[in-house]
């Protein structure tokens, strides 16, 4: 039997930034670990509280996903070992499925001996997530610009200027994908359009180039936050004000409910944006808990170790204590 155990750390996400609707993803500085070795009987371990009420058993996402790494490599390793912490919140826009995705194809890659290619995972991430902005994040780190046409995925990774950090406001209550993508109109007219793809164009090219003062001028949207703005509460005023309170720009993480603001990481004012962004919330009632996050650099970070046949894991925990958790 294979006696690999492989761990993968995978980074958080945020789709979108603003007009890149599907389009735009960065990795953030937020981790879920995937643990996987191959077992006699399939077991799952979840930890941390973020995993509340995800299935333990051969209906979890990591195991039906690894089973296709398997089937794609044309090897079969029916039984896992499978263990999984996250401080990633689930369901807020921080990209919690496409970590887990990732994590999951990674680690099962890694556990054959990396027979498919991170294209090929790429390929597999998005079409399992619907689209590339969150799963090109977390596979390969920093900012990726990405087209999907429904078949094949294309991207181009920057690094993320050594400035720029974000401060995430989480509400205290989660929102699908599924339910924000239904607010969305079936079409929108040629003006929006215009306004997004000069929007999204110049945002990538600020960042790109280091132009970090253009970014406000660039994260805007009328393609998806303005229909979104009425399931958050406090959003829409959030948007409009966060530059006036220091903000190099601010958008809906992803789908939400997570709004993420800019900042260059010297910037004098970050306490007084992170109060705007709570006191905004809790005027509409909504708790909310901030975090600062730099953007993630790198992809997956994978460890592989021989496992002794038959013995436990170390735990996952363990392993990962004294890492940013
Ligand atoms: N480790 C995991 N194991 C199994 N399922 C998971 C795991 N992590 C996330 N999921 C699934 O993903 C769902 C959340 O996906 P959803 O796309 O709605 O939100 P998100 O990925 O957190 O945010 P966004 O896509 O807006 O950034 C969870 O409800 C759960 O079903
Ligand atoms: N681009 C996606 C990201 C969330 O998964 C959306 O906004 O619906």
């Amino acid at each position: 039997m294979n006696n690999r155990r492989v761990i993968v750390k995978v980074p958080a996400s945020t789709a979108n930034l603003g007009p890149g609707f599907d389009t735009l993803g960065m990795a953030l500085s937020l981790y879920a670990w995937v643990e996987m070795s191959v077992a006699e009987r399939t077991v799952l371990r979840l930890y941390g509280d973020e995993m509340t009420g995800i299935p333990e058993d051969k209906s979890n996402l990591i195991y039906k996903v690894a089973q296709l790494v398997f089937k794609e490599a044309g090897v079969q390793v029916p039984e896992l070992d499978i263990a999984m912490y996250s401080n990633i919140p689930l369901t807020r826009g921080l990209g919690s499925s496409a970590s887990a995705i990732v994590g999951a194809l990674v680690a099962a890659n890694a556990l054959i001996g990396s027979p498919l290619s991170d294209d090929k995972l790429f390929q597999m991430a998005t079409a399992l997530e619907g689209h590339p902005d969150n799963v090109g994040a977390s596979l390969f780190g920093g900012i990726v610009v990405s087209a999907w046409d429904g078949e094949r995925a294309d991207y181009v990774r920057l690094a993320p200027h050594e400035k720029l950090e974000a401060l995430v406001a989480i509400p205290a209550f989660q929102l699908s994908t599924e339910k924000a993508r239904h607010a969305l109109p079936k079409q929108i007219s040629m003006q929006d359009a215009v306004f997004n793809v000069s929007r999204s164009s110049l945002l990538v090219a600020a960042l790109a180039s280091g132009e970090l003062g253009l970014i406000k001028h660039a994260m805007r949207d009328r393609l998806h936050q303005p229909y979104r703005a009425a399931l958050i509460p406090g959003m829409a005023e959030i948007l409009a004000k966060a530059a006036d309170y220091g903000a190099l720009g601010a958008a809906l993480s992803g789908a939400g409910p997570t709004l993420i603001a800019f900042v260059e990481s010297d910037s004098p004012r970050k306490q007084e944006l992170e109060h705007f962004l709570l006191d905004t919330l809790k005027q509409e009632g909504i708790e909310a808990q901030t975090l600062w996050l730099k953007p993630c650099a790198e992809g997956p970070v994978v460890t592989i170790e021989q496992a002794e046949a038959g013995t436990e894991s170390l735990g996952l925990l363990e392993r990962i204590r004294g890492e940013a958790v």
